[in-house]
């Protein structure tokens, strides 16, 4: 594999390093139907929709910016890494589009980030090892936190973080900068729906076939992963999108933020 430079790491030319800085379009319309099997191994409250849901309820209140209107973005105390986790096709690159717009945040998508031999192998129907993940976590959260320095109050980075040790990889950002909280949007949903999803996406070098090696590959989070925001991602993307808005939203909310114009 190519040893990065410092010149990778932090390029002048944030396209060629593929940092997707979205255009300000809406997301799409829902397109989908509702599923509402969880992964078995979730050991944490799940923030669902409001139907007689406990946690639900109290989102179901909290007011999120409309992905159109986002053009001021919150203030915050914290400077926060929202990294949007779990297996291929639960919705990842779609959540963090849409949180993009709603509040107006820098998106770096993760899968951009992986050498040419990561893709080919995954392409090729070949799981990655912990070996070829570790310096494309690292690579992530470099950049992650280069972008802080010129988006202070946030990034959104899509990661499916699978493993506890994948995410401490990620959480070392902290120690650069004790006012940096870093959050992990978990978008739970059944191996089954995600074979679903896979299978009906275009054009991405990640096959339906590699959704069960994910799952074999997932180490959900367990409780003390204070910093796990866990959302059934099982619904219909608008659903999803929505639910992950409302944790996010909640956390700003704690933190003091003020508002932006919505
Ligand atoms: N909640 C959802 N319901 C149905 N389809 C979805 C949902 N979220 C995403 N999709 C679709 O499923 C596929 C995988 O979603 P994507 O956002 O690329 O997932 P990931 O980035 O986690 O692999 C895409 O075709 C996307 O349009
Ligand atoms: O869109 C997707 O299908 C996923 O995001 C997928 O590409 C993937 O999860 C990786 O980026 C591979 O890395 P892991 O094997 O570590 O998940």
């Amino acid at each position: 594999m190519k040893r990065m430079s410092t010149d990778d790491l932090f390029p002048k030319d944030y396209s060629a390093a593929g940092i997707t800085y979205l255009p300000p379009t809406p997301p799409p319309p829902p397109k989908d139907h509702h599923h509402s099997t969880l992964a078995s191994k979730l050991h944490f409250p799940i923030h669902h929709k409001a139907h007689g849901n406990k946690m639900a309820s109290s989102a179901a209140t909290t007011h999120v910016p409309s992905p159109q209107a986002s053009q001021a973005a919150p203030t915050s105390r914290h400077k926060h890494i929202w990294v949007i986790t779990g297996p291929a096709g639960c919705g990842k690159t779609s959540v963090a589009e849409y949180l993009h717009m709603a509040f107006a945040l820098p998106y770096l998508e993760g899968d951009t980030f992986h050498t040419p031999e990561n893709i080919a192998k995954m392409a090729a129907g070949t799981p990655l090892t912990d070996a070829d993940r570790w310096d494309w976590l690292i690579l992530l959260r470099e950049h992650a936190l280069h972008t802080l320095a010129s988006s202070p109050s946030g990034v959104i980075i899509t990661c499916s973080a699978l493993k506890r040790k994948y995410r401490d990889v990620l959480r070392i950002a902290t120690y650069h900068d004790p006012s940096i909280h870093v959050h992990f949007v978990f978008l739970n949903a059944s191996e089954a729906v995600l074979m679903d999803r896979v299978r009906g996406r275009q054009n991405h070098y990640m096959k339906d076939y590699m959704v069960h090696s994910q799952f074999l590959s997932l180490e959900a989070p367990l409780e003390d992963e204070t910093d796990v925001l866990a959302v059934d991602a099982g619904g219909a993307s608008a659903e999803v999108q929505k639910l992950a808005a409302e944790v996010v939203m909640g956390v700003l909310q704690r933190d003091g933020v003020v508002a932006g114009r919505v």
